[in-house]
């Protein structure tokens, strides 16, 4: 694959497969397994009870296991997105990525299974005997037409939904974006034109599904790789043959001759822009193949301006891609226990998609964006980190499966299922993805002040090929040298500044100079840090405008490097700099801080340091619940060391700020419901979200504990408070660490 628009290098991708565990996916217990007694309950002989209660109470399995919450990707790879068939070992990277975005969207949990037949019987046979263990069935990457005898029989014979992805999930997607198209063009179902090109899995079921929901038969052509399927050809199967089209056309090209609708669902480049000159005005181009369209978007709008066009993928605007639909439609299939995904089911969870392309997009993720998100010929269809696709579209789901009877536990309380879906969802995430994309539509320039380091060019070519701005890197003349041997065919592209021979070097000791003159340093001195300091370089740089942000850290430590940048640029007048550690889980977020800077703060750099991270919080989508926390429960036990904690509280009541707050409280009371509980006068609605630390010993050991111990995925520490937005990383940092803090910072989030 060589494309010098992807956002990565091979290299990169198979780095980000191999790196630290190999693959995408581990296993994680659910339960305590420390002691002798957790594992007598985990297993024998306390797991002997709930295996007598399934027994004798089937149901009762989805109490008991974790079946109702599960479901297994299953692919032989025999059609592999579009590259064929690869097999079903080469299948499982894909299928270990679908399993990650059914956990990463909607809080299922999936698991790849690979299987080594292309005999359909056996095929079947080995899927239907995992029924016991599964709460759903995604099929996966199967060809055509094995894989409609495949889901059909399995979904005869088991009881769990059984879903081909890229038949249902693409044809959901699909019909919801051609419905919108439709109305933004002002054309009826009813009386569009269409040639479906393809004439496997997700071609077929696309056919049948927008048929289904209006388009007439006879308005539809579909193609193969032999041309038009008519009526009379030869050799054409039965799921062909069932939409052979009554027709003069015999290419593709004829075909489009004046169509209203393309729907690519075949391979590479079989589209062409003269092709795409032949339809009718406004055209509709859905290039659906991965991870090569069968047209690219510049190509066919400069063939017709007046087209919508939208592909599969996540780096063009409108991306018709199944990953908008299973984990959602999942979602609501697994809580009412469906026995299967029909079609009811299906063309709610199309409206409902479409319906919300349509509504407003809300600030955070028009923010976040960069652009205005309304509804309009290049945005179609919501992205899939849209927060909202949560809510509505398992909503939508699991109503069609319980009005279609097929609900086995229906949910009596709609609005109640709602919030709690909005709760298995953490807001970071969506934040951190949104400020990524916020990055690719105002890239920005970013300061790389250790230039000379490996995983810091790593993190610079990630940071560009990833389309999030200019790495502005410092180093000696041989970096692009160094560039060019981890794979960078124009290391040029990179800005580049050397201090010892940057004709910057003048105004940036007259700069440094007239700052630290008074502090006993002489113009000498000032020379030799412009010289041979590259935090107090790339920092000058950040202050003379050759960048908008600075990140650094991997060579000294962080004290050494906030003294060398606090040379150069200043906090915000008024304002302590501080660190704040984030704690990201599937569901929560905590923020963490002073976990850098002061060792001793104030109380009223306390409170300081509580409104800052608030507003962090904030910015990440978070309502913030502050707590001040100690060793101490308001006064239990006594100690010397309370009074600024309390005080922090005070003076945060005479600022009347609009967050909750509240302390001095040991972590445990902070966390965990039940112990608040016990401290009813607490001013907390719920768990804090934003701890505020004593001290530096106590803030510095938990991030780094956390870190090295946690389970969840630590990021930063974010430098904030001060001038300009720099980010200084820990020592340890990987490449991707750099970029997201980069990212961060570029965007404005950390600051
Ligand atoms: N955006 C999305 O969400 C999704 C996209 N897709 C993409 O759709 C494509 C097909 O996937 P799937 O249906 O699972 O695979 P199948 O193997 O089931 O079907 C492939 C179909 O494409 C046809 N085809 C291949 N090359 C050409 C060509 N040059 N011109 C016309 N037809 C051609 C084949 O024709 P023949 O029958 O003659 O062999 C076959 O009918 C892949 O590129 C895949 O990535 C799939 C699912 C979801
Ligand atoms: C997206 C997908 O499932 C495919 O291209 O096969
Ligand atoms: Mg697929």
């Amino acid at each position: 694959m060589s494309d010098e628009t992807l956002q990565f290098s091979e290299r990169e991708a198979l780095l980000f497969h191999s790196e630290g565990r190999p693959g995408k996916i581990e296993i994680i217990a659910s339960k305590p397994m420390a002691t002798q007694r957790d594992l007598a309950l985990a297993y024998s002989p306390g797991v002997a009870v709930p295996v007598q209660a399934i027994y004798d109470d089937p149901a009762t399995v989805y109490d008991y296991t974790a079946k109702g919450n599960l479901v297994a990707v299953i692919s032989n790879g025999t059609a592999i997105l579009g590259m064929g068939n690869l097999g079903p070992l080469a299948s499982k990277p894909v299928m270990e990525g679908k399993a990650v975005l059914f956990k990463r969207f909607a809080d299922v949990d999936a698991i790849d299974i690979e299987l080594k037949t292309e005999d359909v019987n056996r095929f079947i046979d080995a899927v239907e005997l995992m029924e016991p263990t599964f709460g759903g069935i995604n099929l996966e990457d199967i060809k055509a037409p094995e894989c409609f005898i495949i889901e059909q029989a399995l979904r005869e014979r088991m009881n769990i939904p059984v879903f081909h992805d890229d038949q249902h999930g693409t044809a959901i997607i699909t019909a919801a974006g051609l419905i919108n198209a439709c109305l933004l063009t002002g054309r009826k179902l009813s009386e569009v034109k269409i040639v479906v090109n393809g004439a496997g899995a997700a071609a077929i079921a696309c056919t049948e599904l927008v048929k289904a929901m209006g388009v007439r038969g006879d308005n539809v052509i579909l193609c193969d790789r032999k041309g038009v399927i008519y009526q009379g050809r030869e050799g054409v199967d039965q799921w062909k043959s069932a939409h052979a089209a009554v027709t003069e056309t015999r290419t593709l090209t004829e075909a489009l001759v004046g169509a209203d609708v393309f729907l690519g669902l075949s391979a590479a480049g079989s589209l062409t822009p003269e092709m795409v000159k032949d339809m009718a005005p406004a055209p509709i181009i859905f290039a659906m193949a991965n991870p090569e369209p069968e047209i690219r978007p510049e190509l066919a709008m400069a063939a017709r301006p007046d087209a919508i066009v939208a592909t599969g993928r996540s780096d063009y605007p409108n991306q018709v891609n199944n990953v908008l639909g299973f984990p959602f439609i999942f979602r609501g299939a697994l809580d009412v226990r469906a026995t299967g995904i029909n079609d009811a089911m299906k063309i709610a969870a199309a409206n409902a998609i479409a319906e919300l392309a349509r509504e407003r997009v809300p600030e955070e993720v028009a923010a976040a964006y960069g652009v205005s998100h309304s509804f309009g010929p290049t945005y179609i269809i919501p992205a899939p980190f849209d927060p909202r696709l949560m809510e509505v579209v398992p909503v939508a789901v699991a109503k069609a499966a319980m009005a279609s009877g097929v609900a086995t536990k229906p949910i009596l309380d709609i609005e109640a299922y709602r919030h709690s879906l909005r709760a298995r969802l953490n807001p970071t995430t969506s934040v951190l993805s949104m400020a990524y994309e916020g990055a690719r539509a105002h890239p920005k320039r970013v300061i790389f002040a250790e230039g000379e380091e490996e995983v810091v060019l790593r993190a610079a070519i990630a940071f560009k090929e990833g389309g999030y701005g200019t790495p502005v890197l410092v180093g000696r003349d041989d970096v692009p040298e160094r560039l060019r041997a981890l794979g960078v065919t124009d290391p040029e592209s990179f800005e580049l500044h050397n201090s010892r021979v940057s004709p910057l070097v003048p105004r940036m000791v007259d700069f440094l100079y007239s700052r630290l003159q008074r502090r006993g340093y002489l113009r000498r001195d000032c020379e030799r840090m412009v010289n041979q300091d590259r935090n107090i370089f790339g920092a000058l740089l950040l202050q003379l405008g050759e960048g908008d942000a600075m990140i650094t850290g991997i060579t000294r430590t962080y004290g050494e490097t906030m003294r060398q940048i606090r040379r150069v640029i200043d906090p915000v007048a008024g304002k302590t700099p501080f660190g704040i550690h984030l704690l990201v889980g599937q569901s929560h977020t905590v923020f963490i801080a002073d976990t850098t800077v002061n060792e001793r703060p104030t109380a009223e750099q306390l409170a300081d340091f509580a409104e800052q991270t608030a507003a962090v919080a904030r910015r990440m989508g978070h309502e913030p619940r502050v707590a001040f926390l100690s060793y101490s429960n308001f006064g239990n036990p006594k100690g010397e060391w309370l009074d600024n904690i309390r005080d922090a509280v005070t003076v945060l009541d005479g600022r009347k700020v609009g967050f909750e707050y509240e302390g001095e409280m040991a972590p445990d009371v902070a966390l965990n419901p039940k112990q608040l509980a016990n401290y009813p006068f607490a001013r907390l609605s719920g768990p804090a979200n934003v701890l505020i630390m004593p001290g530096l010993q106590s803030a510095h050991i938990s991030a780094k504990l956390l870190r090295e111990l946690g389970g969840d995925s630590v990021i930063g520490p974010m430098l904030i408070g001060m001038e300009k937005p720099v980010q200084v990383a820990p020592m340890t940092s990987t490449a991707s660490e750099l970029v997201t803090l980069a990212v961060l910072a570029a965007g404005g989030i950390a600051r």
